[in-house]
């Protein structure tokens, strides 16, 4: 059986997020958490409770199951883990077996209302946060951070180089909020959820998406450390029968069958390869066509071969959802990815891909790829574009 922690408080009486006085417990996830600390989200903490857990929990479990299916969750099978208990007072973990359907509109209402009324700034701009480059976010000034686990129904984080929170702050002026770290199918997740803070961007006010990530070189004529601006991706995955908009569709953010031919804006990408000299960036920069793979193997030397005929630059494990997923909801998209490693397509050698060199070389690369996304968010606000222009 599948169990995944449901990331989600949900409201039950008596339920404390902060620890009470003289606990100290090790979570079943293998944090401490002493007097003080707030509870992630995926656990309730009741006081004033007495009893043996096994039937504290059985009540407390019906009053669950009610909100549960008030929620549309009823598809996953959801429940209640006694952690600790003891003193008056004892904590749950929320968990859900089997397959969740996608969040209903009004979830991802919740978590826009709660980042909104949280910060003063209203940005336009979204930006993704691909592998190793999550160090854009530290360039927002005015920030307000938002750890995953503390944003209502969001999924966490459990990469390197993905550091699990939204930033919303402004760049050169420019309200922007920037996912630090974004979540991928191999990780468990179902591919609605990887992308569905783009809806909860797209309820915040959000029409422009700026995405990145790390990828494997596959066109010969790419270096490590080149950056590829995205002009069209194949969804690998989509031919294979899965979609982030698999599932009933929500005519509020777009149509049953969206078009995909102009995924990532002309304009955009043409202004950008003109405005790239500026930076001296211009024997670097390329445009070329991204697959996402659901990995989170590498590729063999025969999957590569394979890709390249079909005419792909580069290869990557994302991306593809949260751009179907804002294209579907009518925000304009511009990706780029850093080729991080040259894909390995000889037998017999030593040499193979590995997550480390992903991140050193995003490391490497940090300053211009910060310089590139200044660039294009400034195109971007400067372009005044508003949802539904095209
Ligand atoms: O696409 P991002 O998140 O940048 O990361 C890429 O790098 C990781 C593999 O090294 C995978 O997660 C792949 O998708
Ligand atoms: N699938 C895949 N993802 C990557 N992310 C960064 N490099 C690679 C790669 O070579 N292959």
């Amino acid at each position: 059986m599948v169990t995944q922690q449901l990331a989600r408080r949900v409201p039950l009486i008596g339920h404390e997020s902060v620890l009470p006085e003289t606990s100290n417990y090790l979570m079943s996830d293998g944090q401490h958490m002493t007097t003080g600390q707030t509870c992630p989200s995926n656990f309730v903490w009741l006081t004033g409770v007495n009893g043996p857990p096994s039937s504290l929990l059985q009540s407390v479990t019906r009053a669950h199951y009610r909100r549960m299916e008030r929620k549309q969750l009823q598809n996953g099978r959801a429940g209640l883990r006694a952690l600790a208990s003891g003193g008056g007072s004892m904590c749950l973990e929320q968990t859900v077996s089997g397959d969740e359907t996608p969040y209903p509109y009004e979830m991802i209402e919740e978590s826009a209302e709660f980042l909104l009324s949280r910060t003063k700034l209203r940005p336009k701009i979204g930006v993704i946060c691909g592998s190793g480059l999550g160090p854009l976010a530290e360039q927002l000034e005015d920030r307000d951070i938002f750890p995953y686990e503390t944003i209502p129904n969001f999924p966490v984080s459990t990469v390197a180089g993905h550091a699990g929170r939204m930033v919303i702050g402004t760049l050169d002026g420019v309200p922007v909020m920037c996912m630090q770290g974004r979540f991928h199918s191999y990780e468990g997740y179902p591919l609605w959820k990887c992308a569905m803070p783009v809806r909860v961007m797209k309820l915040m006010g959000v029409d422009q998406l700026l995405v990145t990530n790390a990828a494997g070189g596959i066109n010969r004529e790419f270096n490590i450390g080149d950056i590829m601006i995205i002009k069209d991706h194949i969804n690998m995955q989509g031919f294979a029968g899965d979609s982030p908009l698999r599932g009933r569709n929500d005519e509020r953010y777009g149509p049953r069958f969206p078009a995909m031919n102009n995924a990532y804006d002309k304009t955009l990408r043409q202004k950008t390869l003109e405005l790239v000299k500026d930076l001296g960036l211009q024997d670097v920069v390329r445009e070329g066509v991204y697959v996402m793979l659901g990995g989170p193997t590498y590729e063999t030397v025969a999957e590569l071969n394979l890709l390249r005929v079909v005419g792909v630059d580069a290869v990557g494990m994302s991306t593809v959802p949260e751009v179907v997923v804002a294209r579907h909801c009518g925000m304009r998209v511009f990706a780029f990815s850093l080729i991080t490693n040259m894909c390995i397509v000889e037998y017999d050698t030593e040499a193979k891909a590995s997550h480390t060199e992903v991140i050193e070389t995003a490391t490497m690369r940090q300053k211009d790829l910060q310089k590139l996304a200044r660039l294009i968010i400034k195109i971007m606000s400067e372009d005044g574009y508003v949802a539904g222009d095209e």
